[in-house]
């Protein structure tokens, strides 16, 4: 079993078997778990689900959009094949002052990038996207709306905070991203990377998606793919999506679930 599918399959099992149910926002009730981690050793294992096909390329230029192009256009997105978002753009294309927008905003990469190269022993290495000033301009809340940040012993460890986490459809990409993002991070800091906590307050399974995450328990995990990244690219703004690949990929069938809006 890969740390991914161990620490996924197990989380589905615990929603399934305990977790609580209740209707929310969507319409869609969901079975849910309060205070779930996941920790991946990045030195050890690159974290994506093999018992189900996730969309690398997908979530990486989400990823991409989000921190690399820091943009809240949703059309940016589209024009690179993605339609995740379309359903909360809003009539101007965007997405209201959310996600990319507040990375740009306040320079957050920029400042995080300093501060983990000349004051790497500091606690505040914190990026944040939930602005209180915005909140109400933003077509969907943050989920997975802050990282921060440690460095020891030369290794690059990250804990990302995830408020609401759809353990269908947004988790298994949320943590694939963001351990593409300490891999990004490490590289331009010259440091290794280390560990990343993926917090969960909100750990959910809409009613809809049940039956189709109970056909991914029974699957066997094949061995874990390996990332490979650029090894030349030195500033963080010179990464493009053919800088980071996976290698040795090996899946169960992708599983279809419909999006809760
Ligand atoms: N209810 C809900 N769940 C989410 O995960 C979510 C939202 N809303 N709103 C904003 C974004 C959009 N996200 C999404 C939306 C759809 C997929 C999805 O359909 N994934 C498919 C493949 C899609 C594709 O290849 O284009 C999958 O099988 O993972 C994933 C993440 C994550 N976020
Ligand atoms: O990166 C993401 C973005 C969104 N989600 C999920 C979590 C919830 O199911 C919905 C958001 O609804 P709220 O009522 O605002 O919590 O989107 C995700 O898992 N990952």
């Amino acid at each position: 079993m890969t740390q991914a599918d161990k620490q996924y399959l197990e989380l589905v099992r615990d929603i399934l078997t305990y977790g609580y149910y209740d209707n929310n926002r969507t319409g869609i009730p969901t079975k849910k778990l309060f205070g779930k981690l996941f920790t991946f050793d990045l030195q050890n294992e690159f974290p994506i689900l093999t018992t189900k096909f996730v969309p690398f390329k997908t979530a990486v230029k989400e990823l991409f959009w989000i921190y690399v192009m820091q943009s809240n256009d949703v059309r940016g997105l589209q024009q690179m094949g993605v339609t995740v978002w379309d359903e909360w753009m809003r009539e101007d294309g965007s997405i209201g002052k959310a996600y990319g927008y507040q990375i740009a905003k306040y320079k957050q990469i920029d400042k995080l990038i300093d501060g983990l190269k000349n004051d790497p022993q500091s606690r505040r290495h914190i990026m944040t996207l939930w602005n209180l000033d915005d909140l109400d301009d933003m077509a969907l809340q943050p989920c997975a709306f802050q990282t921060i940040w440690d460095v020891s012993n030369g290794h690059l460890n990250c804990t990302l905070v995830q408020r609401s986490g759809d353990v269908g459809l947004g988790i298994p990409f949320n943590f694939t991203q963001y351990a593409v993002l300490v891999h990004m991070i490490a590289q331009v800091t010259n440091l290794k990377v280390g560990t990343l906590n993926h917090y969960m307050n909100n750990a959910h399974i809409y009613e809809n998606h049940i039956e189709p995450v109970k056909t991914q328990l029974n699957r066997e995990s094949y061995h874990a793919p390996d990332l490979w990244i650029n090894p030349d690219v030195k500033d963080f703004y010179d990464f493009t999506l053919n800088d980071i690949k996976l290698i040795n990929y090996k899946y169960h069938p992708k599983i279809d679930m419909v999006v809760a809006i």
